[in-house]
């Protein structure tokens, strides 16, 4: 079944400057971990952005969850997003705060004044909380403030905060770019193993062809805004990958 379904995505950041996104269709099945792959501004992080409106589109749909998320008003959308747990590139922790206020913080979406609400977090919260700490592999680093962490386990922070949300959609922007290649390959497995675990599909914009073949069950390739490539990981052949590439200036 579709989580997501976008048709004929356009995107402009600005009235007269260039069309970022040309016109894309695809669809998130509900056990779908899918990469987004493509050279350099080809548009990977616009779309990903584009899914829970953090990037207006300027034309096309979107349908996440049976809801049309350009039709939606400020509070519908707000509701929306509490089901899309999101993973960045440069993990967005709160560094003076410690583990579990950072994965507690994911209780509240994108607004709340945080500080005034850690201590009134219910107890479900917490066990969850203690939960997937101990799932991500952090529970003897709960009480440390996040920037005492290595960069690895930062972003299992990042990953123990989104699944807080209980979400139904991941969408990971780059989860690995900042992390040196052994620890980007355990991130991209416990990522995909707790995905299956939850049931919860994901949408992840990466650039490491090799890890979004390593980890991904489907791939879509986008070229200067436009889709290229839209298939099972396995079918995706070294000629699909140089007309996906073919643009890049090395
Ligand atoms: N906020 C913005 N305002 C204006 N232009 C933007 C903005 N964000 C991105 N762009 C432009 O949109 C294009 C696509 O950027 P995007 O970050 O989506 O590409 P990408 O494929 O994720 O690239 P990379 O792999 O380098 O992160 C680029 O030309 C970029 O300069």
């Amino acid at each position: 079944m579709a989580v997501l379904t976008v048709e004929g995505l356009k995107v402009r950041y600005s009235a007269k400057g260039p069309e970022i996104l040309k016109g894309i269709d695809f669809e998130v099945q509900d056990d779908d971990f899918l990469a987004i792959i493509g050279p350099s501004g080809a548009g990977k992080s616009t779309l990903i952005r584009c899914v829970n409106r953090l990037v207006e589109p300027s034309d096309g749909k979107i349908v996440l969850l049976g809801e049309d998320v350009c039709a939606l008003r400020p509070r519908a959308l707000r509701n929306l997003r509490r089901n899309v747990g999101m993973i960045f590139q440069e993990f967005n922790l709160i560094n003076r705060m410690s583990v579990m206020d950072n994965v507690l913080s994911g209780r509240l979406g994108y607004t709340g004044n945080m500080r005034s609400l850690f201590r009134a977090f219910p107890q479900d919260d917490i066990q969850l909380a203690l939960y997937y700490l101990d799932r991500v592999g952090l529970s003897d680093h709960i009480d440390k403030r996040a920037d005492e962490l290595s960069g690895g386990q930062r972003q299992r922070v990042g990953i123990a905060r989104a699944l807080m949300q209980r979400p139904k959609l991941l969408l990971l922007d780059e989860p690995t770019s900042a992390l040196d290649p052994k620890i980007s390959r355990e991130v991209m497995a416990l990522i995909r193993d707790i995905a299956l675990e939850l049931k919860v599909p994901a949408l992840c914009n990466i650039h490491d062809v090799q890890l979004a073949k390593e980890f991904c069950n489907r791939i879509i390739g986008l070229q200067d805004g436009y889709k290229k490539f839209d298939g099972a990981t396995e079918q995706l052949r070294d000629a699909d990958l140089d007309d996906i590439y073919a643009m890049e200036v090395l």
